[in-house]
């Protein structure tokens, strides 16, 4: 006999097609495109819409707040380093839009254990910073899967104490195979307790052919927030597909869907026309 299982609550989408998406070798979206994806993916249903990094891509801070200014429902996301300049530059960008978020991160797979505190340190004042601007701060542990347990335990326990509303674990190389992937976020979950004070996210890379399992396993595993894009669309390999996700999540789970999926046709359509007229050139 088997055991049904349980269905996990209504997912968080979160959708980075037009930021790291837009990292793909050869994608590249003019602002009126940015807008219209934007628009399309907030009358889906999408939860939240990253459109760029302004603190590293200057040029992005326009289209943050075109679409900013544009979006009804979704929270619209920009993101940041650890920085001063860099969140500030967030927090103009996204000034105009009804829900803003800023994602922050900071990279834990530290090379040398004298890097903790400051690390630690970086992390609490990003956050506190952030805060000033905005009440809806996302923080993501950068190449996570690969960081020491311990520390990155410590880093996570930090960010909530900051006020991180959103902590994402990303397998930022897209390394993890879905049973480390299981491993790694089994190893997490207990030693933050059933309400620790965050929604956990997952931002899964696809090198290995594996981030639409992976983001599966993380809604077993209880993460709320999924990360997509459009198309898979990502650095080198990509991300987890959303379509493929919203799909895979359906037929397990038909109830935690309330995504209006026709539009998400149309819209992976309108990028994928896009995506195939772009020429052939790396993000400088
Ligand atoms: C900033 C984070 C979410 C990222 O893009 C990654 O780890 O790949």
């Amino acid at each position: 006999m088997t055991v049904p299982t349980p269905t996990p609550p209504k997912p968080i989408w979160f959708d980075t097609t037009l930021r790291d998406g837009a990292l793909m070798p050869g994608v590249s979206f003019s602002i009126h495109e940015k807008v219209r994806i934007a628009s399309l993916l907030d009358a889906i249903g999408v939860d939240a819409i990253e459109v760029g990094y302004p603190g590293r891509y200057p040029h992005d801070r326009e289209a943050i707040a075109a679409v900013a200014g544009e979006v009804e429902r979704a929270a619209v996301c920009a993101l940041a380093g650890d920085d001063r300049a860099q969140i500030e530059a967030v927090a103009e960008a996204i000034a105009p839009a009804k829900r803003g978020r800023i994602h922050t991160y900071t990279n834990v797979n530290l090379p040398d254990r004298r890097r903790e505190r400051a690390t630690l340190d970086a992390i609490e004042r990003s956050i506190s910073l952030a805060r000033h601007y905005c009440s809806d701060i996302q923080w993501s542990a950068f190449d996570a899967t690969r960081a020491d347990p311990d520390f990155l335990d410590r880093a996570i326990s930090v960010a909530i104490a900051a006020g991180a509303k959103t902590v994402n674990l990303p397998d930022s190389l897209g390394i993890a195979t879905p049973e480390a992937f299981r491993q790694f976020l089994a190893a997490i979950a207990p030693r933050h307790g059933p309400n620790p004070g965050a929604i956990f996210s997952v931002h899964c890379h696809d090198d290995l052919g594996h981030a639409t399992d992976n983001a599966i396993v993380a809604l077993e595993m209880g993460a709320r927030q999924l990360e997509c894009a459009i198309e898979g669309l990502g650095a080198r390999k990509g991300n987890t597909d959303l379509r493929e996700l919203v799909y895979r999540v359906r037929d397990r789970f038909p109830e935690a869907i309330d995504l209006n999926l026709d539009l998400l046709e149309q819209t992976c359509e309108f990028v994928r026309a896009i995506v195939r007229r772009t020429p052939s050139r790396p993000r400088s």
